[in-house]
């Protein structure tokens, strides 16, 4: 267990710091993105206008009292929040209750036209449909030559990196793609995952973002069912749109069509999940706890339970790693094993480095990345990493 006290939750209040430039510029622009992506009515204009004024220059407002979800906010923890500026609040806080916020403004949970409309799909449609997704997919026909160790390394590596699609991260920094991944991670214990994966059991995958992460996550899970290293998946997605890419069901299903639907081995990947969902032993969960603000410390009794059961859950991308550590400025070589040991089963977290929360790192690898690169190795989003505590 880690002895020193552990350093306080991230807000947003600094100027200059990575949450901060979140709050004052990437949710702006994202606001601006959905008003841009449909044709609203003056009504939803006026609502969002509304939340960006808020977001820069208000305090968190209640949800209306019809809202279906206000007294599940309030078990969250509402009330010592509420009426306080967006940068003065646990920064899972205001992220979180923006996206609420924000599909609150387009009518997404209420009776009307713009009921369901996820605000993120034409985005997240654009990337499923790209040119990367094409060649990634075509890239399964050579694999399929390969031993099934290469292929799963491969696969795993792909789920991994797939994490670098993140269209929130892209969004405030529109030269992220184009930076070259580092070769290498900063902490692999890959080693320790596969015999983790032994043919029993159930394998819990804490889904990321839809499209080109959600892909090959996806072709991770059909390998390990077809090889036999798992009995089954549950995959848990998001139950409404979240952190603009995070997938839901309808991203899931958009993600299996254009796997059936592709030349080559991906169509063969495609039916084989297809199947395995009728059949169930891929099955998917919608949690409300995953939009959440908390910490993967506070999950409830039934997640709690189902990971306690799991053979392995697998955690993937940058906030699922935040909410699973703590949001927390910990020193970097705080051991991976102490700030998860509150997780109730093994876990994996794949991830690359997004945010300025790290921790498992040996002291040579970070003296090595502030040699090289000051700070910006923690959020420029070109370092990844596969930690395991079993
Ligand atoms: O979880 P993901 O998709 O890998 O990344 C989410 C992210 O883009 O959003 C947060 C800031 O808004 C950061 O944690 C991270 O940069």
């Amino acid at each position: 267990m880690h002895h020193s006290p552990a350093p306080p939750v991230l807000l947003g209040d600094e100027p200059g710091s990575f949450p901060h430039g979140v709050l004052a510029e990437r949710h702006p622009a994202i606001i601006e993105q959905v008003r841009g992506a449909f044709p609203y009515g003056p009504e939803v204009h006026r609502a969002l206008d509304a939340l960006r004024e808020s977001c820069l220059h208000g305090v968190l407002e209640p949800l209306p009292d019809d809202a279906h979800d206000q007294r599940r906010w309030r078990e969250w923890g509402a009330d010592a929040v509420l009426g306080r500026s967006w940068f003065d609040v646990p920064w899972l806080w205001s992220e979180s209750y923006f996206y609420r916020r924000l599909l609150h403004a387009v009518g997404y949970f209420a009776p009307g036209p713009w009921q369901g409309v996820d605000p993120f799909r034409p985005f997240k449609l654009a990337e499923l449909d790209s040119a990367e997704t094409r060649e990634e997919l075509a890239a399964l026909d050579a694999l399929a030559h390969r031993p099934a160790a290469d292929r799963a390394e491969a696969l795993l590596h792909g789920s991994l990196w797939g994490n670098r699609a993140d269209l929130g991260f892209r969004l405030s920094d529109a030269a992220a793609e184009d930076r070259a991944a580092a070769p290498g991670l900063v902490a692999d214990d890959s080693a320790r995952l596969w015999p983790l994966l032994t043919g029993r059991g159930t394998l819990c995958l804490v889904a990321d973002n839809a499209g080109r992460e959600l892909v090959p996550d996806l072709l991770l899970v059909a390998h390990l069912l077809a090889e036999g290293r798992v009995e089954r998946v549950v995959l848990h997605v998001k139950p409404y749109p979240y952190y603009v890419s995070d997938a839901t069901t309808a991203d899931l299903v958009d993600a299996l069509r254009a796997l059936t639907a592709a030349p080559g081995e991906a169509a063969a990947y495609g039916h084989a999940l297809w199947s395995a969902m009728t059949d169930g032993t891929l099955a998917v969960r919608a949690h409300p706890f995953w939009a959440s603000p908390l910490p993967f410390e506070d999950l409830p009794a039934d997640l709690r339970a189902q990971c306690a059961a799991a053979t392995l859950t697998v955690v993937k991308g940058d906030l699922n790693y935040r909410r699973l550590v703590g949001d927390r400025r910990w020193p970097p070589t705080t051991p991976f094993a102490d700030v998860t040991a509150h997780f109730p089963g093994p876990v994996a977290a794949l991830r690359t480095l997004k945010s300025d929360v790290i921790t498992g790192l040996a002291p040579d690898t970070e003296r090595d990345l502030v040699a090289a690169e000051g700070q910006r190795w923690r959020t420029g989003g070109t370092h990844a990493l596969i930690q395991v505590r079993d």
